[in-house]
């Protein structure tokens, strides 16, 4: 029988969102406290939730996907209560551990909704959940799923999404397309020390690229080429963050007579404002203003492969909390990279102004 013990509960680790107009100075103020963030940018990323309505997509996609894997659970008769906490807004990480110390559980599980190793998206949640047990006075004993980003849950539903997005172009577009894969830019020196030796970011996300593109060939029978790109840099201009620019690398593209471009943001794992606003807003104007068509593929989201691909890393290292499995992982990973390690080893991501208490680690 597949059980989850010896963990009591689940907890979703997110970045959380502004829910209204009056949330957004005080989210940006959270996510930029202490970051050396020029104020210009504020603005103009505080404009980009106002366009919305002041509400950011990603907490309603959190409550999806909690809601979608208590449905997986329930179909395959697990017991394990979830929970959710952000990092940046409500419902807050103290908060939501208080809560489940009220409730009894004392060892948990953490999963984060981001799928790749990096400071931000790894290192750093791992530091909010110890700053988190601190603030609140709660002693839950943390541990977390590994990077996703080779489960092939997460590859294979992108893989249709790009097949169907690049069926999905005009007929005059469909010549020779190009695949134009998106994620997060980061500080160079963030990409460059990301993983256990460093480059993780990159290779990790190359891979993702390159198995989602060898999909789609099997599926249209089209060998497209593809290139890795990047979205949202922030920080002050004179420090290097991961290029080329997706709209810089549209209007190369565009120049090297590509007929159309597939936007792949397998850096997010559902359409969070990066991809509503960065691609599908800013993006579009620049192809729109080039000519060139583009076609945005859909992010994973809700998949039901996706949410069996997170079960399975869950069940996966509840065996090896238990002892029943002494390896990495249980699970098939796709493609060259290994499941990456199940305890972020020393020095992992390390975090780029001063080390801080980090739950789930060596460290
Ligand atoms: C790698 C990465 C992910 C992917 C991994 C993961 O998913 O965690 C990610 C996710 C997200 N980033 C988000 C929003 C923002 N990120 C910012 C700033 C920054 N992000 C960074 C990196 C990442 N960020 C970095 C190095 C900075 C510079 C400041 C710093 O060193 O921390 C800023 C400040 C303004 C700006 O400069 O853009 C905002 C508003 C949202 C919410 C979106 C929504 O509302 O749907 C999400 C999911
Ligand atoms: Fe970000």
């Amino acid at each position: 029988m597949s059980t989850t013990a010896p963990y009591d509960a689940l907890l979703l680790v997110s970045f959380g969102g502004p829910e209204g107009p009056e949330d957004v100075v005080p989210f940006l103020e959270n996510v930029t406290r202490g970051r050396g963030i020029p104020p210009e940018r504020l603005k103009e990323v505080g404009a980009h939730y106002f366009e919305f309505g002041g509400v950011s997509p990603i907490n309603a996609q959190c409550r999806d996907l909690i809601a979608a894997l208590r449905q997986d659970f329930a179909d395959t008769g697990l017991k394990l209560p979830i929970y959710w906490g952000n990092r940046n807004w409500s419902p807050f990480l103290a908060d939501t551990l208080a809560e489940m110390e009220a409730d009894g559980v004392r060892r948990a599980l953490a999963v984060f909704t981001s799928a790749y190793s990096s400071y931000s998206g790894c290192r750093q949640y791992r530091e909010d959940l110890a700053r988190a047990l601190e603030q609140s006075g709660t002693s839950i004993q943390f541990d977390k799923i590994r990077p996703y980003f080779n489960e092939p849950g997460f590859v294979e539903p992108m893989a249709d999404a790009v097949a169907a997005a690049v069926a999905g172009l005009p007929e005059s577009a469909r010549m020779a397309p190009r695949l134009v894969f998106v994620t997060h830019s980061l500080p160079r020196t963030y990409a460059e020390t990301s993983g256990p030796i460093g480059g993780a970011y990159v290779s990790q996300h190359l891979e993702v690229a390159r198995l989602v593109a060898e999909g789609v060939s099997r599926r249209t029978g089209l060998v497209l080429p593809h290139e890795l790109v990047f979205c949202s840099r922030s920080g002050p201009p004179q420090m290097p963050w991961l290029e080329p620019d997706v709209n810089d690398h549209l209007r190369d593209i565009k120049a090297q007579g590509a007929t159309g471009a597939v936007l792949a943001p397998i850096g997010f794992v559902s359409d969070h404002m990066e991809v509503i606003y960065d691609l599908d807003t800013q993006a579009a104007e620049t192809a729109q203003e080039i000519g060139l068509p583009m076609a945005r593929a859909a992010t994973v989201g809700t998949d039901p492969r996706f949410v069996a691909g997170l079960r399975r890393l869950i069940l996966e290292r509840a065996a090896v909390a238990r002892g029943d499995s002494e390896g990495e992982s249980l699970s098939t990973v796709v493609g060259r990279l290994r499941a990456f390690p199940d305890v972020c080893p020393l020095n992992c991501c390390p975090n780029p102004r001063a080390p801080l208490p980090a739950v789930a680690g060596e460290d």
